[in-house]
């Protein structure tokens, strides 16, 4: 599992071990792995022209360490302050001791350039004098960030205004969910975590990896039927919609239930496609209501959530749905919206939604007491408590139509097959994004290669 904690979860393990070390330990730590990481990058460090862009507090501290590391070694290391009467004095001592210097101006050339503006102490979008230095950083130069891309909120991924884009953060104890999270995680480039000895508790965001997936995947035992296996039911198409109520079950019968139900009026649609699917109403594990319903069948979705088993709700489903009902619900309900859906259930508007992915997707778990999965560039789940789960997998060839039906299809069955809403979710997104980027590689999709993909994403994890 990658695991990722707040800044005051991080601040307080931070405390507990500098009262524990000599002073300056920590950082030293710190400015070990990043030189480390950065001469990994460069070719040769003696005579690489190597750029730290410092702030004022810990952060541009790690990077003057860093660079005196660096010069050390040969590099020819020019720092730049943003405040040069708030430069981390110990950290500029070990600097120009090592022979580095410091300078008014960013040069126009580098083969490296360190971004030390801020860390976990940046608040809100980086102020001008920052700005200023991040527009001249020279094109070419490998960008690696400290800690986090300055600019970055580290607790959430929101980018308010400037920040930097890296091509590498160096990140000190934890991930911080700002670098798993989009649009912060856009700017993270490849994330290295530089072990310092924290002791972390409980999580804000984590995210599955491949052991963890294997081991919640539902596999077939000698006792298995289709029944014991699970039946999942889908309602979803429509006159206008048929190919939603296709692709939804093609989702469905490859995520391990063992036989999938169609309700709907597409079922010739459904059955030309996929003979192995049964028809009409009867008894099922888990239900998928909503995609392409269109308009006018709030009746059938009401009905299905009166069903005391797990129920997926997506799409049109989405619509006007009471959060009482929900939470009334004997059985787990998992509603899986794009960021508009979102926005609507929440009465935000969809750039909020997208501006604030993590609060987003807490507040719908909160206000339906349900398990969501808020789809998109990075797509999250939430429960009502615990850890936010980031899927790694998502790949942007996934904003294809219909590439959603398959997605609440294959979960929805992960469901009937057994697993609890929020692994089914998280399950679920892993192989969609998986089997997205193996049917893409690297050209346009179409949904249903998602859904032939799946069982190669799926064999992938024995
Ligand atoms: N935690 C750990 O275990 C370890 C942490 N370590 C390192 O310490 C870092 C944290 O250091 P930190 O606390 O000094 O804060 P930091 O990120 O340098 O920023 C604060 C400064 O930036 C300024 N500023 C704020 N917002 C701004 C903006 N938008 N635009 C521009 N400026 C802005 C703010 O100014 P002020 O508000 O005071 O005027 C203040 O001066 C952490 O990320 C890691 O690198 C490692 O060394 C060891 C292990
Ligand atoms: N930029 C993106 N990067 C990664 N995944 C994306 C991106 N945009 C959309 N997706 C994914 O594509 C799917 C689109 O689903 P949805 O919006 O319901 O489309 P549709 O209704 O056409 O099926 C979701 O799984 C979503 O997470
Ligand atoms: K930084």
């Amino acid at each position: 599992m990658r695991t990722a904690y707040s800044v005051e979860t991080v601040r307080a393990a931070e405390r507990e071990l500098i009262a524990r070390l000599p002073e300056g330990a920590l950082m030293q730590r710190a400015a070990a792995g990043l030189a480390a990481v950065c001469a990994g990058l460069l070719r040769k460090v003696y005579g690489a022209r190597v750029v730290l862009l410092v702030g004022p507090g810990d952060n541009g501290g790690d990077a003057l360490y860093a660079g005196a590391r660096l010069a050390r070694r040969g590099a020819g290391v020019t720092a730049v302050a943003m405040d040069p009467e708030r430069i981390h004095g110990g950290g500029l001592r070990a600097l120009l001791a090592a022979g580095g210097r410091l300078a008014d101006g960013v040069p126009a050339r580098a083969d490296l350039v360190l971004d030390g503006l801020v860390g976990i102490g940046g608040r809100g979008g980086l102020r001008p004098a920052a700005a200023a230095l991040v527009e001249r950083i020279p094109a070419g130069a490998v960008v690696v960030a400290v800690d986090l891309p300055s600019g970055v909120d580290a607790d959430t991924g929101e980018v308010a205004g400037a920040a930097v884009r890296a091509d590498v953060t160096v990140t000190f104890g934890a991930y911080k969910p700002g670098l798993l999270i989009d649009p912060g995680a856009s700017r993270a480039g490849v994330v290295r975590l530089v072990d310092i000895g924290l002791s972390l508790p409980e999580p804000e965001a984590e995210a599955l990896q491949d052991a963890e997936v294997a081991a919640l995947l539902p596999v077939p035992t000698a006792s298995s039927d289709k029944y014991r296996r699970g039946v999942v039911g889908v309602v979803a198409g429509s006159s206008q919609y048929p190919g939603a109520a296709v692709l939804a079950v093609s989702g469905a019968l490859r995520g391990g239930a063992g036989a999938v139900r169609y309700v709907g009026p597409a079922a010739d649609a459904v059955l030309a496609r996929y003979p192995e699917t049964l028809i009409g109403r009867g008894r099922v594990q888990a239900w998928v209501v909503g995609p392409g319903l269109g308009s006018g069948r709030a009746a059938e979705v009401a009905e299905v959530l009166a069903d005391p088993v797990p129920v997926l709700v997506d799409a049109d489903g989405l619509r006007g749905l009471d959060p009482e009902v929900l939470r009334g619900r004997p059985a787990p309900t998992l509603l899986t919206p794009h960021a508009g859906e979102a926005a609507a259930l929440l009465g935000a508007s969809r750039q909020e939604v997208e501006a604030a992915r993590l609060t987003s997707v807490r507040a719908l778990a909160v206000k339906y007491g349900a398990v969501a999965l808020l789809k998109g560039s990075t797509t999250l789940v939430a429960a009502a408590g615990g850890p936010v789960r980031v899927n790694p997998t998502g790949t942007p060839w996934l904003a294809t139509a219909g590439s959603g039906d398959v997605l609440s299809g294959l979960t929805g069955s992960l469901l009937a097959a057994g697993l609890d809403a929020l692994d089914a979710a998280s399950v679920g997104a892993y192989l969609h994004g998986l089997a997205a980027r193996r049917a893409a590689s690297g050209a346009p999709l179409l949904a249903q290669h998602i859904a032939d993909s799946l069982p190669e994403a799926w064999r992938q994890h024995p």
